[in-house]
């Protein structure tokens, strides 16, 4: 019987993640032991309420409310609360007792990444969180340390599960987005508050730290573009399908030239688009994300698998327990983050992508030449337009950039609309701006049903 050195561990948390995590760590404590080398002991889960039912239940006797003396007797403490305060002190004070940390908070990562690095480094502590993006999927780890001798150029990424979830059965059942919600809710993939689901935040955080890591700098939240999924509409999602394309919500961070300035940097933005049915990232379904990745040497490399539950998300936060464990028995300080390049982070303005817009016109000759006067006027390309006589557009409203609302379009199709389809090449966003701005005073376009970019073509 081999004798192991015991490391003591904290829990702060014990929701979907944490009574997992607890769950799991009791459950194969000894074989995980037997991979890092040292006896693993949970020691306490700190909660708000220690007499909330939880799934799996946590023994009573590790449940407390006193979080901080839970921290100061811990080697290693797992924040899995949420939310920026308490948690940002209570990690602050695990890494100053000299404990290393393991996170599954992007919240909190992608606005005080750069302070708990630094104070993580000061120490010679390790924060490790690869449960922050993409769940139970390895990612965090491939972009540190597989990918670090390569360049990263793009990803494209489905982030959010509960997104995810909610416009697959949009498109596979049917179901109404607030409906959908509630299942990912229960289900236990949403956030505590999801509107930080359906607006993007979470997505536009995991794609801060996803671009800080790929590109080695530090991309901060604020310099994130985002769109959510409130305004996305079922007939948007049939619409799309009809077309060959179904709507995802996209992290899209990249390397790129400013087509005005020719400055050089990276950018990242969340926004529902339009992916090619053929695109692997189309077949991505339920609270499953997927990360595209296009690198220079290795070329497309796709991480896919569970984003978000309880039980699947656990999964990566007990990978880091090993690593971390494994670092207390080797000894010897943390590995830094590499985010020292300090690239210029440049705005969606400088951001080019190709587009369709969905457009009410009058119906009567010469339309479509005026209309694609109004794009060659703006420098946009037309790729392709899908014309219909007659077809309805009410409902077809809400998404992307610049859009009308039901009110503008009608609840009925006016007499003599045609519905124009309208695909462009890739052109600049404030070309595109530009050119939509151009079509709402134009007297032949009665209303813009809706402009969406199209990503993975
Ligand atoms: N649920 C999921 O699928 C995933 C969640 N995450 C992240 O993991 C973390 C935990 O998420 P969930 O388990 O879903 O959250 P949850 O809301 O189910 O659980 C939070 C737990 O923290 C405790 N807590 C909150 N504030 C506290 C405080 N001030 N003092 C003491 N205890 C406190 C609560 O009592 C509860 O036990 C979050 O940062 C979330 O963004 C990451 C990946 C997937
Ligand atoms: N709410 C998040 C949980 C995982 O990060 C999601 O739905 O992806
Ligand atoms: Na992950």
């Amino acid at each position: 019987m081999i004798e192991y050195r015991n490391l003591r561990i904290a829990l702060l948390g014990g929701g979907s993640v944490g009574a997992q995590v607890a769950a799991q760590l009791q459950q194969h404590g000894d074989e995980l032991a037997q991979r890092s080398g040292a006896g693993l002991e949970l020691i306490g889960v700190a909660v708000r309420d220690v007499t909330a039912a939880r799934t799996p239940e946590i023994p009573q006797h590790l449940l407390t409310t006193d979080a901080e003396s839970l921290i100061l007797s811990a080697d290693i403490v797992i924040e899995l609360m949420g939310g920026i305060e308490p948690a940002r002190t209570y990690i602050l004070q695990a890494i100053n007792s000299g404990a290393d940390v393991i996170t599954a908070n992007k919240a909190l990562l992608a606005t005080h990444g750069p302070e708990l690095f630094d104070a993580a480094e000061q120490v010679g502590a390790q924060l490790y969180y690869e449960a922050a993006v993409g769940g139970a999927i390895p990612i965090i780890r491939p972009l540190r340390d597989s990918l670090a001798g390569d360049r990263v150029e793009r990803i494209l990424g489905i982030v959010n599960g509960t997104t995810n979830f909610i416009l697959d059965r949009m498109d596979t059942t049917g179901e109404s987005l607030e409906d959908a919600l509630a299942t990912a809710t229960a289900l236990g993939y949403a956030e505590a508050d999801p509107t930080a689901d359906v607006e993007g935040h979470d997505a536009a955080q995991k794609a801060a730290i996803l671009a800080s890591l790929a590109f080695h700098t530090t991309v901060p939240l604020a310099d994130v573009y985002c769109e959510g999924i409130t305004k996305i509409t079922r007939a948007q999602v049939e619409s799309a399908r009809k077309g060959g394309y179904v709507i995802k919500l996209l992290a899209v961070c990249e390397r790129l030239v400013d087509p005005i300035t020719g400055v050089a940097g990276v950018s990242a933005r969340v926004h529902p688009a339009l992916v090619p049915l053929a695109h692997p990232l189309a077949a991505v379904h339920g609270a499953n994300n997927a990360v595209f990745l296009t690198a220079e040497a290795a070329g497309n490399l796709m991480f896919y698998g569970a984003g978000a539950g309880g039980r699947e998300t656990a999964s990566a936060v007990l990978g880091d327990v090993v690593s971390a464990a494994r670092r207390h028995v080797i000894g010897g300080p943390g590995v830094a983050e590499s985010t020292h390049a300090d690239l210029p982070v440049l705005s969606i303005s400088s951001v080019t992508t190709r587009y369709q817009i969905t457009l009410a016109v009058v119906d009567q000759p010469g339309v479509l030449a005026e209309i694609a006067s109004i794009f060659s006027d703006h420098e946009v390309s037309v790729e392709a337009v899908a014309q219909s006589v007659g077809e309805p557009v009410a409902g077809v409203v809400g998404a992307g950039i610049g859009t009308a609302t039901s009110a503008e379009i009608g609840s009925e199709s006016p007499q003599g609309t045609a519905t124009l389809v309208i695909g462009t090449h890739e052109a600049s966003e404030a070309d595109l701006a530009a050119t939509v701005a151009a079509l709402k005073s134009s007297d032949v376009v009665r209303a813009i049903v809706s402009v969406l970019r199209v990503e993975g073509l």
